[in-house]
């Protein structure tokens, strides 16, 4: 459905996108994620075919995207701050988008609409900041597009509208599974919707995994500071912190048989990392360092 092959993406002779590779071939829900300024969106508008890789290749639904109306029918990205036109009301907005989208679910977007409890008739340019990112993702879901890449489509929104945005992926989805590109940051709230993730880190892929593989990334381990440093020699420390005589460390490892055993011999415990803080710390440049 989408194939990367060694992106390559550089403003003048700056290079945000160093040769990304990334081939998604089933409908899933796939995350996005990376710190700010990584080139997130780049890659998204890279896929949705709004500017062309400096180097390497790019398809949907086997069509290269840029300039190519072909590719475009099986597209919809929402991208942050998408532009709208100054006298379009919310419903020219829609109007608009099913013109363009073949696969348009109207049904869809008017249970969106209420939803979100967006007002038909009103003007786009006098919506909140969150209505509008609100109407991009009813435009994003309803549209049914075999592609659909969604940039921090929770951006404005608050907790209560995330959820509802949450609720409604998942069920848009489920009902008409396609393949979703969902930029985040925040990745703790949206993990369970997602199959699959990848991250970026300058300017490369750092990981593309399944969720249930990099749920299991990472470990606390929390002890006598003596005992801690004999479990985590020669491993790839993330984080650290001491408490008087106690320790407490993140390791890029996974939780094992062979670790609850030695934990538990040596008087430490062991937990899980939350997501979130394990990717801020393997995206961290010179914290880490093998003991
Ligand atoms: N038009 C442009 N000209 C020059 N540099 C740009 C332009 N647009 C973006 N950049 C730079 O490209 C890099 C990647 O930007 P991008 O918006 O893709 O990052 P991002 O990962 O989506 O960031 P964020 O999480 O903050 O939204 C940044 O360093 C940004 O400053």
């Amino acid at each position: 459905m989408i194939s990367v092959q060694n992106a390559v993406f550089s403003y003048d002779d700056s290079y945000i996108l160093k040769g990304i590779s990334y081939v998604e071939e089933s409908p899933i829900i796939a995350g996005l994620w990376g710190r700010n300024g990584v080139g997130k969106t780049t890659l998204m508008k890279l896929m949705a075919g709004h500017m062309k890789p400096s180097e390497g290749r790019l398809e949907i639904m086997g069509q290269q995207p840029y300039n190519n109306v072909k590719a475009q029918k099986h597209l919809c990205y929402m991208q942050e701050d998408h532009p709208f036109s100054e006298i379009w009301t919310v419903r020219d907005a829609l109007r608009f988008y099913q013109y363009f989208n073949p696969n348009w679910n109207q049904e869809e977007a008017f249970q969106l609409l209420e939803a979100f409890e967006l007002p038909e008739k009103k003007k786009v340019k006098k919506l909140s900041t969150g209505m509008k990112t609100a109407l991009q993702q009813v435009i994003g879901l309803a549209s049914h597009a075999e592609v659909t890449i969604l940039d921090e489509p929770t951006n404005g929104l608050d907790a209560g509208m995330r959820k509802t945005f949450y609720k409604l992926l998942l069920k848009s989805y489920e009902a008409n599974p396609r393949l979703i590109v969902v930029s985040t940051h925040h990745i703790e709230e949206i993990q369970n919707l997602l199959d699959s993730i990848m991250v970026i880190h300058e300017g490369k892929l750092l990981m593309h995994k399944s969720m249930e593989e990099i749920r299991e990334m990472g470990m606390w381990l929390t002890g006598e500071s003596n005992q801690v440093d004999v479990l985590v020699k020669g491993k790839r420390v993330l984080e650290e912190s001491k408490m008087g005589s106690m320790k407490k460390v993140m390791v890029d490892d996974v939780i094992s048989d062979v670790w609850r055993d030695h934990a538990r011999k040596g008087g430490v415990s062991l937990e899980s990392a939350p997501l979130q803080d394990y990717l801020l710390n393997v995206t961290e440049k010179k914290k880490e360092g093998i003991r």
